[in-house]
């Protein structure tokens, strides 16, 4: 049986192998020129003459002596008369190609012949186009016709044919025309040109002071677009920028990279329109004139004061003001003339008075990651363009022209499509694309908005890291006067992405796990410690994993904050977390309520006021530190909090940029339990690493692309209505490490900055008030309190130097004991006595 069927298959066979065999005798010559099989054997056949050539003219040189006399006496029927005997090593062959290219043509530069042949024959092995043939023939036509000039102008010695007979009879007749000196000259032009065409050597003249210039200069680093319309294959990789150089592509000017919304991201240029508000760029006036950084060191003298809100004296001139007038009198329109005029008189307030010393830490403890150069295989983009046109071709999408940004981890392939193509059609074809390349991670933005074009971003095979180093020296970082600075990244085109979190003004950072969000968290930190001043940040660390932010937390007494009686700065325990939140609303309702007082409306104008002396400390007015809230893991606090934990943040979230509370907030899960409705319509600024499906892109970034992200700190960032993907900073953890050390060996506070006590009115349901237990200074504290009609624990504090916890245990007390009203909120208690006289004989029956 089975015999059978192998006939009976062998049988079906012939047929069509014998069809197969008439068809190849049916090969027409079209066919055979355009046969992959011709073009390898004339591949090989042009390398093996490439080689003759080499080997007959390398020959020549050796043995031309004894060849030449036999050659010129021969000259016709020198290749076929057999009694010849030569000594080259090609035989006659060889012995007359290279008489007749050395001797009668061109000399020594007769060896760019066989790159000529070299080249083709390469470029027809492999089927593609490795080197190009015309550019080749360009030099080697220039080589032809300036070398034998040279050569025999030159080297005219020994009889040996330097430059041929063309070189001998070029260089006469130069000679005879401009004369020896003449030629020398005309040749030595030629030789320097081709130099300075080649490797533009920087010609410098001695160094003069220079000129002062305003305008700011451009990150080295920023690469333009690569016009892939021409060839870009080089014979090895080379850095972008100098590939541009060489291959000639058309650098479209930065001007016009500035007008690409993809591009114009640029917050930290200098002629960006500013996207503050009038009362913001106000603050940048301010913050630019106090804010003049040389390699890091902000002048002490001009910049806001902090006035700690511990226990500890204040230090400075300030209280100076309590000497001169009356409490009620110095604010700035109802003041005496005299108390202006020492206002007026008084040096504006020192900002960092209370740690005068510190040093804010130097570049040197970061580490530079890789060589940050950008290299980029030719190849690969050739090879990626071609894919992508094809690609498209096979889709009936022709495209009119197609540029390259390379960035950090992935290249920006911009596509102009033919008129009447449906941007949705290559919309559609982002898998096929994806497939075609062989890539991941392919993100397809049709179209890039506000421009006609289309872009296809492809992860470069090889990537960078982004230094955290190098974004933090910077320019941009350096010298901008940002509220709170923070360097995220660099943008595709090699920008530096630096912003202001007081203009985000908060920011929700998702991504799944091992992604980068930490090393993200990091970057953002540690900016923030390298700009600020203690006096002008405090952070509230949240941590439920107890080990990413841990790292911070020896410098509680330089930029902590801390909730009244903790040990731990960093809280990491789900109730505490509540408590610190409540804690922040609380905080947010007093510097309301001190904004009211002061008429201002924002921060800024807060304490620029307390800076010139026209706010009182003695009425509570203090300056007011940013906060930023940092929370890492808020998925965990939901799941075990809910309402709890989500309410105040909202809360915070929409209401306390104005007085300078800014929130962070990081999650491996994007769900919509936990990024619900109500926080996403708070943080307009949203961070997205790689997630694993694109839902959580749609949930964190409102549409899709970061699962399409290759990690490592790829990320996408929506802010200010754009999309932007940034490779994000890179920090490491021992850097990390380095800066805390060096920030915690400074002499800090005494303590962390404390956040007003936060009491669950759920814990004090059933707690009397045990009249024994009475606090030593509990009648003083009444008395001052009816003296003054203000139920306010801060007076208590200034007034009897109490710290804060022994204060808030007072006020509770004459609560209970009727004195004073419940708390609210921020505002003072009600003072439920009016007189002193009333007072006592209240005390007196309390006994
Ligand atoms: N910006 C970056 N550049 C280069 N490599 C990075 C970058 N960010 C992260 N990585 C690499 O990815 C690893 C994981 O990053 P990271 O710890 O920040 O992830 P994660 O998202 O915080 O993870 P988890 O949620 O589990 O803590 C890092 O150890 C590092 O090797």
């Amino acid at each position: 049986m089975a015999a059978n069927r192998t006939k009976e298959k062998k049988k079906k066979e012939s047929p069509v192998e014998e069809l197969k065999q008439e068809k190849e005798e049916q090969v027409s010559v079209k066919e055979l020129v355009k046969d992959e099989r011709t073009h390898k054997i004339t591949g090989i056949a042009f390398l093996i003459i490439s080689l003759i050539l080499f080997f007959a003219f390398t020959s020549y040189l050796f043995t031309w002596k004894e060849d030449q006399d036999k050659v010129l006496q021969n000259a016709s029927g020198v290749l076929f008369n057999d009694e010849l005997l030569v000594s080259n090593l090609l035989g006659r062959f060889g012995a007359w190609i290279s008489h007749l290219f050395f001797y009668k043509g061109f000399g020594v530069a007769s060896y760019l012949i066989c790159s000529i042949f070299f080249i083709a024959g390469v470029n027809f092995l492999f089927g593609k186009k490795i080197f190009s043939l015309p550019r080749n023939l360009k030099y080697v036509l220039v080589g032809l016709l300036v070398l034998p000039v040279s050569f025999s102008f030159f080297l005219n010695a020994f009889g040996f044919p330097w430059g041929g007979a063309f070189g001998n009879y070029a260089a006469g007749w130069l000679s005879g025309f401009l004369g020896k000196t003449g030629t020398g000259l005309l040749l030595s032009l030629a030789a320097i040109s081709y130099i300075i065409w080649r490797f533009n050597p920087v010609f410098s003249l001695p160094q003069r002071k220079p000129k002062e210039v305003t305008v700011e200069p451009l990150p080295e680093e920023i690469i333009e677009r690569i016009d892939l319309n021409e060839p870009v294959v080089k014979e090895k990789p080379v850095p972008v920028n100098q590939l541009k150089k060489e291959s000639g592509f058309t650098p479209i000017p930065l001007q016009q990279e500035e007008e690409n919304p993809l591009h114009s991201f640029s917050v930290t240029e200098k002629e960006e329109e500013p996207v503050y508000e009038d009362e913001e760029e106000e603050y940048e006036e301010e913050e630019e004139e106090a804010d003049e950084p040389v390699e890091m060191t902000i002048p002490v003298a001009e910049k806001p004061v902090r006035q700690p809100k511990t226990d500890m004296p204040v230090e400075g001139p300030a209280l100076e003001i309590k000497n001169a007038a009356d409490e009620e009198e110095t604010e700035e329109d109802d003041a005496e003339p005299s108390v202006k005029k020492v206002v007026e008189n008084l040096p504006p307030y020192d900002p960092f008075l209370d740690l005068k010393d510190y040093k804010f830490p130097s570049l040197n403890l970061l580490e530079n990651h890789g060589s940050e150069k950008i290299v980029q295989d030719p190849h690969e983009l050739e090879n990626y363009k071609n894919q992508i046109i094809n690609t498209l071709r096979n889709y009936d999408i022709e495209i009119q022209k197609i540029f390259a940004t390379v960035g950090p981890t992935v290249t920006l392939y911009e596509i102009v499509p033919a008129a009447g193509v449906r941007i949705s059609r290559i919309k559609n074809l982002e898998d096929d694309i994806a497939l075609s390349l062989a890539a991941l991670g392919i993100r397809i933005i049709a179209p890039i908005p506000g421009k006609g074009t289309i872009g296809i971003e492809v992860p470069n095979v090889k990537k960078t890291v982004v230094s955290m180093k190098t974004l933090l020296s910077s320019e941009k970082f350096q010298h901008n006067n940002f509220g709170l600075p923070i360097a995220i990244g660099k943008k595709i085109d090699n920008e530096n992405f630096i912003v202001d979190l007081t203009t985000m003004p908060h920011l929700l950072m998702a991504g799944a796990t091992g992604q980068g969000k930490s090393v993200g968290l990091n970057a953002i930190l540690v900016s923030l410690l390298y700009k600020k001043h203690p006096s002008q940040l405090k952070l509230v660390l949240v941590d439920p994993k107890k080990v990413e932010l841990s790292l911070y937390r020896h410098i509680e007494k330089h930029f902590l904050a801390k909730l009244p009686g903790e040990d731990e700065a960093i809280i990491t325990d789900t109730k505490k977390v509540i408590n610190t939140l409540n804690a922040l609303c609380i905080e947010m309702d007093n510097r309301y309520d001190l904004l009211k007082e002061a008429g201002c409306r924002n921060l800024r104008e807060y304490n620029e006021k307390f800076v010139a002396r026209k706010l009182n400390p003695q009425k509570g007015h203090q300056y007011l530190p940013f906060i930023v809230l940092v929370v890492d893991e808020f998925a965990d606090l939901i799941m075990t909090a809910g309402k709890e934990v989500e309410m105040p943040i909202a809360r915070l979230a929409q209401l306390a940029r104005a007085v300078g509370i800014h929130l962070i907030i990081a999650t491996q899960r994007p769900s919509v339990n936990i990024i619900t409705g109500t926080i996403k319509a708070n943080f307009p600024a949203r961070i997205a690493f790689k997630v694993s499906s694109k839902v959580d892109s749609r949930t964190i970034l409102d549409t899709g692309g970061a699962e399409q992200l290759i990690g490592k700190g790829d990320m996408l960032i929506s802010y200010n209505g754009e999309l932007t993907r940034l490779q994000c900073a890179f920090v490491d953890t021992p850097e990390v490490d380095e800066i805390v050390s060096f920030i915690s060996k400074q002499r800090g506070y005494p303590q962390a900055f404390l956040l007003p006590e936060y009491v669950d009115e759920k814990e004090l349901e059933g707690k009397d008030f045990d009249l024994s237990d009475r606090d030593a200074l509990f009648e003083d504290a009444a008395r001052l309190i009816v003296q003054n009609q203000v139920g306010s624990t801060s007076l208590l504090q200034r007034r009897m130097k109490l710290g804060y916890n022994r204060a808030g245990r007072l006020m509770d007390q004459l609560e209970a004991a009727g004195i004073v009203g419940p708390s609210q909120g921020s505002k003072a208690r009600d003072v439920l006595i009016k007189t002193e006289v009333e007072l006592e004989q209240h005390l007196q029956m309390m006994g």
